[in-house]
C-alpha cells in the first residue's frame, strides 16, 4: 500500500508528490492508532487478536514448531459470549502491530484476573480445549517459534504485564485508564501518563583477541554459557555501564568498545538489549569470578566457541559433571554477538 504526500516548501505549494513507502505508511498507521481511540475501535473490526492467559500465549503444535493462531472480532466475541462475557472485554486489549494491508494485530489477556478490573479470569483448560491449543510458557516456546511469531509474542507480553503491574497511580493510588491501543495510562483523579517502559541492559562479549569471555549464572541450564549482561545504573552512558559490569562481575578492565546491535527482551520484565563486543587492556585477561553475580566464568577459544554454535556435541566440566556446553538460542541477541565474533575470527585467520 501507498499514499501520494503534497509537500509545502517556503509556504508555496509544490506540484511535487512523493510516493511514500509502504513502511512509512504502515508506520504512521500505528501512530494514527495510538492517538486515536476511535481509530483504533475501527481497527478492531478488521483486526487480529492474538491470545494469552496469564502472560502464555495461545499456541498449536505443528510438526517440531509451534504455530500461532488468531481470531478476529467476530470469533473473539463468540468466545466471550460462549464463557458468560461482554464483548467490552475487547477493550483490555493492546495493540501490538499491523500488516503491510494495514491489518491491526491485537493480544488480549484472558487470564490475568486484576483488581482493578471487573472482568474474571477465564478456566484455561476449558479455553484450551475450545480453542485447540496450548497456552505455553513464553520462555519454554521460544526455541520452536520463528522470529516474527517470537517478535510479536515478545512486545504482546511485554505490553500486557506492563498494563497488568500498572492499574493504579503511583502518586494518588487511583485506578488508571489504558487508552484503546494500550500505549499510555492515565490517572482518573490526577491526569498522569504512565508510558510503558523498557530497562537497558547492556551485554558485552568480550575478547583478548584469540578468545573470548563467556559466562553462566545458577539459574542457566546446565552447560549454558553466554555473554556477560547486567542492568544499567541511574546516570550511566551505554559505555559506562559496559565496563562497570564487566569489572563488577568478571575483575577485568576494558580497552575497547564497539556496539553492535539492541534487541527487546521481555524476560522477566521488559528490557532493551544493547549488545556490545569489547577488548580487554593487553596481557590483562586473569578472570576474578563475582560469585554474588556467577556461577563460572572462562576464556573459550575460537575452536570450541565455534563447535558449540554448530552444535556439535563439545562438553564442557561443572561440578565435576560433564555436560553439552550450549550457548544462547538463536532469537537471543547473545547468540549473535557470539556468531559475530565466531565470523569475524574465521574471517580474520584466512590466509592473505
Ligand atoms: N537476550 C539475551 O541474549 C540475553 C542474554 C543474557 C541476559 N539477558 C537478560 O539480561 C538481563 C540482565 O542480566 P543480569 O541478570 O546478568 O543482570 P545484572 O548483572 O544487572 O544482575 C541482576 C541484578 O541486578 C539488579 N537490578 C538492577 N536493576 C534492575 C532492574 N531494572 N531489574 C531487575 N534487576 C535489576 C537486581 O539485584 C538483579 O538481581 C536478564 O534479565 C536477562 O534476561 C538477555
Ligand atoms: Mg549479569
Amino acid at each position: 500500500m501507498s499514499l501520494y504526500c503534497g509537500i509545502a516548501f517556503r509556504g508555496k505549494s509544490f506540484c511535487c508528490y512523493r510516493l511514500l513507502s509502504t513502511y512509512v505508511t504502515k508506520s504512521r498507521y500505528l501512530f494514527e492508532l495510538k492517538e486515536d481511540d476511535d481509530a483504533c475501535r475501527k481497527a478492531q473490526q478488521t483486526g487480529a487478536f492474538y491470545l494469552f492467559h496469564s502472560l502464555a500465549p495461545l499456541l498449536q503444535p505443528s510438526g517440531h514448531q509451534y504455530l500461532v493462531p488468531r481470531l478476529n472480532l467476530l470469533e473473539l466475541e463468540r468466545l466471550l459470549v460462549k464463557f458468560g462475557q461482554d464483548a467490552q472485554r475487547i477493550e483490555d486489549s493492546v495493540l501490538i502491530g499491523c500488516s503491510e494491508q494495514h491489518e491491526a494485530w491485537f493480544a488480549l489477556d484472558l487470564g490475568l484476573n486484576s483488581s482493578s478490573s471487573t472482568y474474571a479470569s477465564l478456566p484455561k483448560s476449558e479455553l484450551e480445549t475450545e480453542l485447540k491449543g496450548s497456552f505455553v510458557e513464553l520462555r519454554k516456546a521460544l526455541f520452536q517459534l520463528n522470529p516474527v511469531d517470537s517478535s510479536l509474542l515478545f512486545t504482546a507480553q511485554s505490553l500486557l504485564r506492563w498494563h497488568d503491574g500498572h492499574q493504579f497511580c503511583s502518586r494518588s493510588g487511583q485506578p488508571t485508564k489504558k487508552n484503546m491501543a494500550g500505549s499510555k495510562r492515565v490517572c482518573s483523579s490526577n491526569k498522569i501518563i504512565y508510558y510503558p517502559q523498557m530497562a537497558p541492559v547492556v551485554i558485552t562479549l568480550v575478547s583478548d583477541g584469540t578468545r573470548c569471555l563467556l559466562a553462566r549464572q545458577h539459574s542457566f541450564p546446565k552447560g549454558l554459557y553466554s555473554a556477560l549482561a547486567g542492568f544499567c545504573d541511574i546516570g550511566e552512558s551505554v559505555e559506562d555501564a559496559v565496563r562497570r559490569e564487566v569489572a563488577e562481575e568478571v575483575g577485568l578492565e576494558l580497552e575497547r568498545l564497539q556496539y553492535s546491535a539492541s534487541q527487546h527482551w521481555p524476560f522477566p520484565n521488559s528490557s532493551l538489549m544493547i549488545a556490545c563486543h569489547a577488548t580487554v587492556k593487553p596481557g590483562q585477561t586473569e578472570i576474578q569470578v563475582n560469585l554474588r553475580e556467577l556461577e563460572a566464568a572462562a576464556w573459550f577459544s575460537y575452536a570450541e566457541v565455534a563447535a558449540a554454535l554448530k552444535r556439535k556435541g563439545t562438553y564442557i566440566q561443572q561440578q565435576n559433571q560433564s555436560f553439552p556446553f550450549l550457548l544462547p538460542p538463536k532469537l537471543a541477541i547473545a547468540h549473535q554477538l557470539i556468531k559475530e565474533w565466531v565470523e569475524k575470527h574465521a574471517y580474520s585467520s584466512l590466509p592473505n
